[in-house]
C-alpha cells in the first residue's frame, strides 16, 4: 500500500495578510512530521503572499481554477497562471463550488483534466448531501461524482481525491471513522474494477469535515483514509496536530 499521508488545509473565503502571518508562524513553529504531505489551499488573491512566507515542507494550493489557459472569463484564474506564480497544486470540485456556484459533474472533471494537463496537482473534492445520504445514494453520488472525472482523465498521479460528506463540512458533525472508511474502502473497490487495481491502491483518499485535534487520530487509523482536507482548524494552530495524527 504505502500511500504518503496527505493532510490539506482550506482556508475558502477567510483571512487577510495579518491572519496569513499567524497561520505561518504556527506552520513554520511545528513540528511538522516529514512523513506528511501538507497544502494549504489559500484565497487566490493572496496566493503569491502565502507562497512567498511559507516553509519548504508546506505546499500552497488555489482553491478553484478555469478550464483553459486564458481568455474572456471576468474574475477566473487559470491553472497557467498558478503554475506561472510557482505553485504546483489547486483544489477543484469543493462541495461550495458545486452547491453555491453551480459547478457541475462534467466542469469539475472538466477542470481537472485541464490543470493537470497543465502540470498541476489536484485535490479533487467529491461528497454527497445529507439528503442523499438519508435517501441511501451516498454509494451512488460519489460514485457518479468519481465517474466524471475518470472519463476525462487516464493519468491519476498527480490526483488526490478527497471525500467530504457535505453534511459534515462546518457543522461539527464528523462523519464516523467506520463511516468514512467505508466510503473510502467502497471508493477504492469502485476504482479497482472502473480504473485499475494500481489506481486504486496508489491513489490517496482523504476525508474532509470537521476534522479537529480530537478526531483526527482515530480517522487517520482507519486503513482506506490517507488524510484530512481540513477547513475551520486548518487557521488555528492545532492543525500542526491533525498533521501529525499519524505519529
Ligand atoms: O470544506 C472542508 C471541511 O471544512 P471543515 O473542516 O470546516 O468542516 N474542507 O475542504
Amino acid at each position: 500500500m504505502g500511500r504518503k499521508f496527505f493532510v490539506g488545509g482550506n482556508w475558502k473565503m477567510n483571512g487577510n495578510k495579518a491572519g496569513i502571518d499567524g497561520i505561518i508562524a504556527f506552520l513554520k513553529a511545528g513540528p511538522i512530521d516529514p512523513n506528511v504531505d501538507v497544502v494549504v489551499g489559500c484565497p487566490a488573491i493572496y496566493l503569491d503572499y502565502a507562497r512567498q512566507q511559507c516553509p519548504d515542507n508546506v505546499q500552497v494550493a488555489a482553491q478553484n481554477a478555469y478550464k483553459v489557459p486564458s481568455g474572456a472569463f471576468t474574475g477566473e484564474i487559470s491553472p497557467a497562471m498558478i503554475a506561472d506564480i510557482g505553485l504546483q497544486w489547486v483544489i477543484l470540485g469543493h462541495s461550495e463550488r458545486r452547491a453555491i456556484f453551480g459547478e457541475s459533474d462534467e466542469l469539475v472533471a472538466e477542470k481537472t483534466k485541464h490543470a493537470l494537463d497543465a502540470g498541476l496537482k489536484v485535490i479533487a473534492c467529491i461528497g454527497e448531501t445529507l439528503a442523499e445520504r438519508e435517501a441511501g445514494q451516498t454509494e451512488a453520488v460519489v460514485f457518479r461524482q468519481t465517474a466524471a472525472i475518470a472519463a476525462k482523465i487516464t493519468d491519476w498521479t498527480n490526483v488526490v481525491l478527497a471525500y467530504e460528506p457535505v453534511w459534515a463540512i462546518g457543522t461539527g458533525k464528523t462523519a464516523s471513522p467506520q463511516q468514512a472508511q467505508e466510503v473510502h474502502a467502497k471508493l477504492r473497490e469502485w476504482l479497482k474494477e472502473k480504473v485499475s487495481p494500481e489506481v486504486s491502491d496508489s491513489l490517496r483518499i482523504i476525508y474532509g469535515g470537521s476534522v479537529t485535534a480530537g478526531n483526527a487520530k482515530e480517522l487517520g487509523q482507519e486503513g482506506d483514509i490517507d488524510g484530512f482536507l481540513v477547513g475551520g482548524a486548518s487557521l488555528k494552530p492545532d492543525f500542526i496536530q491533525i498533521i501529525n495524527a499519524k505519529q
